[in-house]
């Protein structure tokens, strides 16, 4: 069995290693861990100032003579030979020449063995009758690898508009830039072909000046390596070559109809007609032609490469192989418009460019949808895909005949994983991963829920569209909210005189003014005592001086506060974030009251227009669940998005969501018989994947650092998550979460404590002492007699506000109505952990 065949390769170039994925793609993140000094640091030396086309060090490339010419001799094993030297720039190689010589590059199969250090894939360049000099795949490439990181050279708007760029032939070369400008792509950059199905996805680093290309799904030996310009075709300011070889194929077929039907007398064959054009967009699973066909762009009648034929045929048995065993099912390969962006992924030209940044973006699963163990689209998948296209984008517009239905949804259980059915999935673990698409937004209209009078409708507050949710408290809220009374110790001081407050005032702001650990004490206290005003100063922590520094202090100060002796006194720690604090710690010492913001316990006072998106969220997780339980999945399911910005907090350091980014996901333990892929995680997983390519990949920064994961997006979930998802949602940074149905054992949110006996308020401060004794309004006082609830001896475990975890977010269980039958649907047994 080869590496391949295992799901595992490896690729050795140099000192540089390629990273392998499992074949889904997702481990693209990890080739940032590429080293700088390695390959990174190669391209952007000086040494590699060459023009797109004059200078690249391709040495076994052949311009003119693509047809002989096939990209097939490297193999791993060569690659792995290189030395560590090899991935050093060698100005003195003549093929690293940026002399225009070496245009009129050979097809000297020796030059395959060594790739050159500036090309350390020896990707090769060809060229195509149709699509002029292209890139190609020498070998096999796995999905994820970054296969060329190119410098550019960024022209300003102005800059590009005065040379009237888009007239010359730069106008075909230019990447979209920030602020408007554009970038010429050194190194391969500028030589990938479009197609509408790439294989390679792009991101541009505004902060680098460098463009990465990196596989977005196994790339087989020989394959043209094309990324996708921009998604509306009609803006390109060439006919793709795939829709001229469609023509082509059509003129091709009907004239074979016509030959047969010649043949046949006139009459015509049914079965041919039925594969005739009509049917060519939903594609044969042998149609090597197939509109979506994922970077599928070689044309192999041109090349006529076995390879590529080859390698489609093994991807068919494949294919069969797997219907066989019930597995290969082609879901859609969503295509999904989104409008408005800032960026927009293009190469241009005067055409595009111009219209590109307010351009409908689509956005392709750079993760195959259904994958074949190879990594490579079904041929049927590319058809559904296909067929598809023209349908709006849905989050569950699945096609629903692939599916199990009536029986599954009859059984309230997926398979366990350890069935025998389950084992023979086994190798669809990687195989069946969900995609990484963005989906539609959610479909809610604040006019649906108010009436004429611009009141909230009485019927939206019934049944399941009441968007009535209820705050989920973790155990860090409790302690501020019911028994927050952590305290410290002090030194103050204490006198009857009231002519000496000023100095001791003065004293104390002198000593102390700084410290923030003070800030929350009002400086004075005065206390009626036996008839008598004492007044407390305070001075400064106990742990700060000991008692002799002090004093010595205070009378170097002034010599009036000489008679006075530091006194240690117990006081809040914190300021009062409620009323109820703040009446118990005046009692000891008066204190700043620093409401915390007033988060509503549930959403009853919520303006209509956050109910009615709570509420749209909640339906779409509700039926997206029911989705997965159609297809044999246990039924939860997820999506992620930003709550509207209408309702972004005003409160300092909020941190606006990113535009536009939303995802969804199920749980797809079942289908992938992979004990990790709840539906959070899942769901998770493809923003992560999202944000790494365009468009999501050029949003700058809000803040720094800011835009990681899930920060300040909303997830809805159908059921409340485990621990683990909970801990990753937290990892994720998310903002808040809602969900429907709580679980009894193992959900992460639900927290209730042990009820042990507290006092509401612990006693007043009474007795003062002159003498340095400890006073009765210490923490004797404060805490004696009250036990402090303990965290973790109740029920659940509220991962969302912890004080032993670094992030909180907002947990909201759904308490509007669900349908009895939904409810029964989206049972999941109590032991299965979601
Ligand atoms: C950035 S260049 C790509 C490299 C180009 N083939 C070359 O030889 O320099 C863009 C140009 O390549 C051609 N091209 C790219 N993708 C194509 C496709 N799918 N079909 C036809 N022509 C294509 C168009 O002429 C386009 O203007």
């Amino acid at each position: 069995m080869t590496a391949q065949e295992e799901g595992v390769d490896q690729v050795v170039i140099g000192a540089n290693k390629v990273q392998m994925t499992d074949g889904n793609g997702a481990e693209a993140a990890g080739l940032n861990g590429l080293e700088e000094g390695g390959r990174v640091a190669d391209l952007t030396s000086s040494s590699r100032t060459t023009s797109a086309h004059a200078g690249l060090p391709l040495s076994h490339t052949n311009v003119s003579t693509a047809s002989t010419t096939r990209a097939d001799d490297l193999t791993n094993e060569q690659h792995t030979s290189a030395s560590p030297a090899d991935s050093s720039p060698n100005h003195e190689d003549p093929s690293y020449s940026t002399s225009t010589s070496s245009v009129s590059l050979t097809s000297d199969a020796t030059a395959d063995t060594e790739p050159h250090p500036m090309n350390p894939l020896n990707l090769h360049l060809l060229s195509h009758p149709h699509r002029g000099r292209g890139v190609f795949a020498p070998a096999s490439i796995p999905a994820g690898t970054l296969i060329e990181e190119s410098p550019v050279l960024v022209i300003t708007k102005e800059e590009w508009d005065r040379g009237r760029m888009n007239d010359c032939v730069l106008g075909s070369y230019g990447f979209c830039w920030s602020n408007g400008g554009m970038a010429i792509g050194l190194g391969l950059a500028s030589l990938f072909n479009h197609s509408s199905s790439p294989n390679v996805n792009f991101i541009r680093s505004t902060s680098n000046g460098t463009i990465k290309f990196l596989t977005s799904r196994r790339v087989e030996k020989g394959e043209e390596l094309c990324i996708c310009y921009i998604a509306d075709e009609s803006k390109l300011w060439f006919v793709p070559a795939d829709q001229k070889q469609k023509q082509k194929q059509k003129q091709k077929q009907g004239r074979r109809r016509r030959r047969k039907n010649d043949h046949n007398g006139g009459c015509e064959d049914m079965s041919e007609s039925e594969s005739g054009p009509e049917s060519e967009s939903a594609g044969s699973s042998s149609d090597s032609s197939s509109d979506v066909d994922l970077g599928e762009a070689i044309d192999v009648e041109d090349l006529v490469d076995q390879d590529v034929l080859e390698a489609q045929k093994r991807r068919e048995r494949r294919l069969a192989q797997a219907r066989k065993a019930g597995t290969g099912l082609p879901n859609g390969n969503g295509r999904h418009r989104m409008t408005g962006r800032k960026f927009a992924p293009c190469c241009s030209s005067s055409s595009a460019s111009s219209s590109s940044a307010q351009a409908n973006v689509e956005i392709r699963s750079p993760r195959p949808v259904r994958v074949t163990e190879s990594g490579s689209i079904p041929p049927s998948a590319s058809a559904s895909a296909s067929a598809s296209r023209s349908s709006t984008p849905s989050t569950s517009s699945t096609p629903t005949p692939a599916y199990p239905t009536a029986s599954t949804l009859n059984s309230s259980l997926p398979t366990p994983l350890h069935s025998e059915s389950a084992t023979v999935a086994t190798g669809r673990r990687h195989a069946n991963r969900q995609p990484a698409e963005l989906v539609e937004d959610l479909d809610w209209r604040e006019e649906d829920w108010v009436n004429s009078k611009g009141k909230e409708k009485e019927q939206s507050r019934a049944g399941a569209s009441s968007g009535e949710v209820v705050r989920v408290k973790g155990p860090a809220e409790r302690e501020v909210d019911e028994d927050e009374r952590e305290m410290m110790e002090i030194w103050i001081m204490e006198f009857t005189d009231p002519k000496l407050t000023r100095v001791a005032l003065d004293f104390s702001k002198e000593l102390s003014n700084a410290d923030d650990r003070l800030k929350h004490l009002k400086r004075v206290c005065r206390k009626k005592v036996n008839d008598h005003e004492v007044v407390r100063i305070v001075l400064h922590l106990v742990s700060e001086y000991d008692a002799p520094t002090l004093h010595r202090l205070m009378t170097e100060f002034s010599p009036s506060l000489s008679a006075l002796q530091p006194v240690r006194y117990t006081v809040p720690r914190l300021s009062a974030r409620t009323q109820a604090q703040l009446k118990w710690k005046l009692h000891i010492w008066p204190v700043s009251y620093s409401p915390a913001q007033m988060i509503p316990s549930s959403s009853v006072h919520w303006p209509v227009g956050r109910k009615a998106w709570v509420t749209a969220g909640i339906k779409r997780v509700l039926s997206l669940a029911l989705d997965a339980k159609r297809k044999g999945e246990v039924p939860v399911a997820t999506f992620v998005t930003a709550f509207p910005s209408a309702y972004w907090p005003k409160e300092d350091g909020f941190i606006p969501p990113t535009d536009n980014l939303r995802a969804s996901s199920h749980d797809t333990r079942v289908s992938e018989s992979h004990p990790l892929r709840h539906a959070a995680l899942n769901c998770i997983a493809s923003i992560a994947h999202l944000r790494t390519i365009p468009p999501f990949s050029d949003v700058p920064p809000t803040r720094n650092g800011a835009d990681y994961l899930l920060t300040s997006l909303t997830m809805f979930i159908s059921h409340e998550p485990c621990v683990m998802c909970c801990m990753a949602l937290l990892h994720s940074r998310v903002r808040e979460v809602f969900y429907v149905f709580s679980r009894k054992n193992g959900g992460g949110f639900e927290y209730e404590p042990k009820r042990v006996q507290l006092d509401s308020a612990p006693s007043p401060s009474t007795s003062t002492s002159s003498t340095g004794d400890m006073p009765q309004g210490g923490k004797e006082n404060g805490q004696e007699g009250n036990e402090v609830q303990s965290e973790n001896n109740g029920h659940g475990y509220g991962i969302h506000a912890r004080r032993d975890l670094n992030h909180r977010f907002e947990a909201w269980r759904w308490d509007g109505e669900v349908d009895e039958e939904m409810r029964k649907a989206l049972e999941v047994d109590e032991q299965l952990q979601l």
